[in-house]
């Protein structure tokens, strides 16, 4: 996840040809919101009829475009980890 977080930070910078990345930024914040939408009600509906593969492939894109959504609006991942090991911490105790 770091890696392809990484590179997704390099299309904002690069403008290579044939990147879907790239072409979601030059779309912009609307065009990446309504993907993770769509892509959210994808993992439902696999979720509910679909096989244990489908649901993996699903849940793939919905992280792809959450990590875009991330660069887009510049939310380092170490924040997103850092949020998440404060929630486990205080259920450890710690
Ligand atoms: N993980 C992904 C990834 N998951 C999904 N997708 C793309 O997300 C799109 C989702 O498909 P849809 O049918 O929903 O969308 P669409 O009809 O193609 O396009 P829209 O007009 O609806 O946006 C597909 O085109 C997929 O190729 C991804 N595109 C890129 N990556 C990663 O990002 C890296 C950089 O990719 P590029 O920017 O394309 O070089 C790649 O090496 C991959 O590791």
């Amino acid at each position: 996840m770091d890696i392809l977080y990484e590179i997704i930070l390099t299309r904002k910078e690069e403008d290579i040809e044939g990147s879907y990345t790239r072409y979601l930024f030059e779309q912009g914040i609307d065009k990446i919101c309504k993907k993770v939408g769509e892509e959210s009600a994808e993992v439902i509906i696999a979720s509910k009829n679909g096989s244990p593969r489908e649901i993996s492939c699903e849940i793939a894109d919905l992280l792809y475009h959450l990590l875009v959504l991330m660069a887009e609006r510049k939310i380092p991942a170490q924040e997103v980890y850092l949020e998440l090991a404060k929630r486990l911490n205080k259920t450890l105790g710690l």
